[in-house]
């Protein structure tokens, strides 16, 4: 990171703004392999989406599902990062609390988003078969 980069201050723009936001969205993608995951999961759904003709609110109940299980996992890593930063990653109990409730809400919208998945899912795959 260059000096200039180094900045701590409110930003000027609405542009600046944008910019830090796609460089935070890059660096997610980059740096947990878990989001990665649920990248290529939000794909398969919603390619099976199209391969299915799922109806309009099939689509958008998809389309929550894969933008919840992303948004978390990115407030997930947010809270990981600020838990690494207080506690100089040395061990802590109420870091350990924080960053095991970060992981379960990860972990409670990626089940409710398997649960969505199968009732759309299912029963168009038993029809195939
Ligand atoms: N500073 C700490 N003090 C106490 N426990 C910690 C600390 N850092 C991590 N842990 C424990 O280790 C686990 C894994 O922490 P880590 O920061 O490696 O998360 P991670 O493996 O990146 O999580 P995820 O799988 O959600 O990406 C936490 O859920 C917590 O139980």
């Amino acid at each position: 990171m260059d000096l200039k980069d180094k900045q701590v201050g409110k930003n000027k723009s609405f542009i600046a703004s944008l910019k830090h936001a796609f460089r935070g969205i890059v660096t997610v993608f980059k740096e947990e392999r878990n989001m990665r995951s649920h990248l290529l999961s939000a794909v398969l759904s919603l390619v099976l989406c199209w391969l299915f003709h799922v109806s309009t609110v099939e689509w958008f109940m998809i389309l929550f599902c894969c933008f919840l299980v992303i948004i978390i996992e990115v407030l997930n890593t947010v809270v990981e990062n600020i838990v690494d930063l207080v506690t100089g990653c040395s061990y802590h109990p109420i870091a350990k609390k924080a960053k095991d409730m970060a992981a379960a809400a990860v972990l409670i919208a990626a089940s409710f988003s398997l649960l969505i998945g199968c009732i759309v899912f299912l029963p168009k795959l038993i029809e195939l078969f």
